[in-house]
This record gives C-alpha cells, sequence and structure tokens, in this order.
C-alpha cells in the first residue's frame, strides 16, 4: 500500500504482498453501501491498487487517519491514498480543498474524517457541504448498530438512516430580506426525493432489510415535506413485490420513538437535517460518533465518512480519539470496491478487539489511547 501526502513532502511506502486469507465474515454487520449498478463506475485502478483521496479533517481526523493507514499498512489492502491535508479552521485552504475535489473526481472514492466550519465566518461556506453539492454525493448513509462490548441502555439496535445529502435544509439559499428579517430557504424537489427515496428501498433489498420508514413534517411544511413523503410513498409502491414494507413518521415523533423503542425501524430515508439529528440520535443511543460508520454516494463519487460527522476538536492531538467510526466505514469503502476479503478481515479485527476488551478508548468505556486500541486492531488481523 501506498500513501501519497499532498501539502507535506509526499512520502512513499511499499509493502510486501501477502496471501490473503478468507474470514469467517463479521463484515455482513457493515452492509454494501449501494448495489451493484449504483457502484462507483471506474475507480481508479493502476498495477493491482486503488488509489483513493484521503482527506484526514480537523479535530480527530489526523489521529483516527493515521489508524487508518496503519490498519491498512498491516492488511496489506490494495489501496494507495492520496491525502490532503486540509482544514477548515483557515480560510486559507480554499485552493488545497479545490485539489482534493480534482483528486476525487480523479479517484472516484475517496475517504474522509470532518472538516470544522465555524459559525461565525459568514463568507466561509463548509467544505462538508460543497464537497457533497459539488460532487452530487446525493446519499448519506449512517449505520446505528450495538456493537457488542458497548454498554448501551437500549438493545438490538440496527438502523441504516439514509439522508439526502444535497438539498433541504442545506442548500445555504439565506438572505435577511429588511434589517431583523430573515428568510431561509429549504428545497425540496421531485426528482432529488426520487433518486434519494430509491436509494433506501435499493439498498433494503441489497442487504435483506424488511422495512422503510420515511421522516418527514408534513404536517407542518405542507408543500415541502408533503412533497417528500407523496415521492416516497409513490416509490414504495415499486417495491412492494420485493417484501420490503413502507410507513412514515412525523419527525418530532420519531425522535420520541428513537430513544424509547428504536429496535422498530430498519431503514430509515428523510431530509438532510432530519437525518443529521436522527444519526447523532441514533449516535447516542448505541454509545457515541466514535462508532457511527458511514458514506456519501453519487452517480459517479463515492467518499466514506464517519456517519455523525463530528469534528472533536477537543480530542485534538490527546491520542484519545475512537477510531472506530472511520475504520468501518473503510470497510464500507472497500465492500464497495469489491474488496470484500481486506473488508472481512478488517471488520472482525476492530469488532474482536472491542467484544473482547483487548482495547477500547474510553468513550467505549475503557482506557485505551487511539494508538493502543489500533496496535490492538492491527494484532488480530
Ligand atoms: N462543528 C462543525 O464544524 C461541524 C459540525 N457538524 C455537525 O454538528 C454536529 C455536532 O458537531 P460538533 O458540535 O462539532 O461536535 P463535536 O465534534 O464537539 O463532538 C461531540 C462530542 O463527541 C466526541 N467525539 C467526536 N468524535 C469522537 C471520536 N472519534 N471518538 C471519541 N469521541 C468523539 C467529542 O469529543 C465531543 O465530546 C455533528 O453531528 C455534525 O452533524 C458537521 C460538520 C462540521
Ligand atoms: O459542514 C458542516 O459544518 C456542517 C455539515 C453537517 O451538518 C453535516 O455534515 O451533517
Amino acid at each position: 500500500m501506498l500513501f501519497k501526502v499532498i501539502s507535506r513532502p509526499a512520502h512513499l511506502a511499499s509493502v510486501k504482498k501477502v496471501a490473503v486469507r478468507s474470514f469467517a465474515s463479521q463484515s455482513t454487520a457493515i452492509p454494501t453501501p449501494a448495489p451493484a449498478e449504483q457502484k462507483t463506475i471506474n475507480p481508479k485502478k493502476y498495477g493491482g491498487k486503488y488509489t483513493v483521496t484521503l482527506i484526514p479533517g480537523d479535530g480527530v481526523g489526523q489521529e483516527t487517519a493515521a489508524s487508518l493507514k496503519d490498519v491498512f499498512k498491516a492488511a496489506n489492502v490494495p489501496v494507495e491514498f492520496e491525502q490532503y491535508d486540509v482544514s477548515g479552521l483557515t480560510s486559507e485552504d480554499e485552493d488545497l480543498f479545490q485539489e482534493s475535489l480534482a483528486s476525487l473526481r480523479r479517484n472516484k472514492v475517496g475517504i474522509k474524517g470532518t472538516l470544522f466550519t465555524p459559525t461565525s465566518r459568514l463568507g466561509h461556506k463548509s467544505f462538508n457541504v460543497t464537497m457533497r453539492k459539488d460532487l452530487d454525493i446525493y446519499a448519506s448513509l449512517s449505520l446505528c448498530k450495538n456493537v457488542p462490548g458497548v454498554e448501551s441502555r437500549l438493545k438490538n439496535v440496527d438502523i441504516a438512516i439514509i439522508r439526502e445529502n444535497t438539498e433541504g435544509e442545506y442548500s445555504g439559499l439565506e438572505h435577511q430580506s429588511v434589517p431583523g428579517v430573515v428568510e431561509s430557504l429549504k428545497i425540496i424537489t421531485r426528482a432529488k426525493t426520487e433518486r434519494i427515496a430509491r436509494f433506501a428501498f435499493d439498498f433494503a433489498v441489497k442487504n435483506n432489510r424488511k422495512k422503510v420508514t420515511a421522516v418527514h413534517k408534513a404536517n407542518i411544511m405542507k408543500l415541502a415535506d408533503g412533497l417528500f413523503l407523496r415521492t416516497c410513498r409513490d416509490v414504495a409502491k415499486e417495491y412492494e413485490h420485493h417484501g420490503i414494507t413502507f410507513n412514515d413518521m412525523i419527525v418530532d415523533n420519531t425522535a420520541m420513538q428513537l430513544v424509547s423503542r428504536p429496535q422498530q425501524f430498519d431503514v430509515m430515508v428523510m431530509p438532510n437535517l432530519y437525518g443529521n439529528i436522527v444519526s447523532n440520535v441514533g449516535a447516542g443511543l448505541v454509545g457515541g460518533p466514535g462508532l457511527i460508520p458511514g458514506c456519501n454516494i453519487g452517480r459517479e463519487y463515492a467518499m466514506f465518512e464517519p456517519g455523525c460527522r463530528h469534528v472533536g476538536m477537543d480530542l485534538l492531538n490527546k491520542n484519545a480519539a475512537n477510531p472506530t467510526a472511520l475504520l468501518l466505514s473503510s470497510v464500507m469503502m472497500l465492500r464497495h470496491l469489491n474488496l470484500d476479503e481486506y473488508a472481512a478481515r478488517i471488520s472482525n479485527a476492530v469488532y474482536e478487539t472491542i467484544e473482547t476488551g483487548t482495547a477500547r478508548t474510553v468513550d467505549m468505556g475503557g482506557k485505551d489511547t487511539t494508538r493502543e486500541f489500533t496496535a490492538a486492531v492491527m494484532s488480530k488481523l
């Protein structure tokens, strides 16, 4: 495996190839994010290795990316990273951000941490959101599932949260009509709702899930969420013959149901902001943001990232972050690249490390550092 870091002197490390064993797969715990017809077309592959864009991100980003690179190296994963150390903390990284987008356009597949977005700098657009919009990576998936070995108040939680990633409340269309009055537009379109609903149902079919719940607030936003709900209902009819049931739920009730009876949910589909909130509730149910893998999928590009997108500035350089969310996101990426055996090795090692208590970071109730946890995962590969 090779790493290439942009913005720093590039260093390349080659690794001997070893035979890959086939493991009884625990990676079925991690779904394949997109059915074959939605998989990225022609991800960049050279000399038997995929080139993947890596953007570590702010906060816990560098340390969890280091864990990812160590684990990939130990598992001899045939992936070369093109690393871009973009940061949302400075306003000078626009050029580097554009370079990272160009890299993604070339490679088609990327993996990232979360980039910080200041609330105070008005002109600074979120790099995270810009990337999703510019590359039209429209479907976000967060997987909220109990992790054996991590204490949680509620058991048997296994929810795939699918969120529209490019419109809704994140349209960025705001203006002050007169001083003291601000209008902020939420955009819902039939076309984008149809494709996210199809993505959710295809995901359910592909991953043997049985129910899709559309989350909305159509009782108040009768036009916007009304269109979202009607479109989901229409798409649901196309999937009846697959034996998938469909229901819908108002977002406020959903919040209450999630914290009292989350086992009723299987696949959930919703507009952008609700998806962010629901995946954060989901993270709280199973043990926190360090455990939730995720990805963003479009027709041409796929970007893998922890599912509830926390920056974790408070953990910067503390060697205390939990790299599980990023490692399990990389497992999704490997499945997306049809590297299932590597995916199985890494997910088995991560789950086994946590379940047996070999190592657990503080958020999982343990005492181990990021590096100790990573070493334990590597020892189990
Ligand atoms: N603040 C920002 O720039 C951004 C915020 N967001 C959104 O805002 C929400 C909240 O974000 P923030 O307030 O920045 O939360 P945050 O980054 O402060 O995280 C909340 C808590 O989770 C912990 N945490 C995060 N990642 C962890 C890890 N890998 N291991 C262990 N503990 C971890 C942090 O230490 C912190 O205590 C996110 O869910 C996201 O949707 C999204 C992108 C950027
Ligand atoms: O990029 C940001 O700062 C916010 C994005 C966000 O809320 C999200 O990723 O869900």
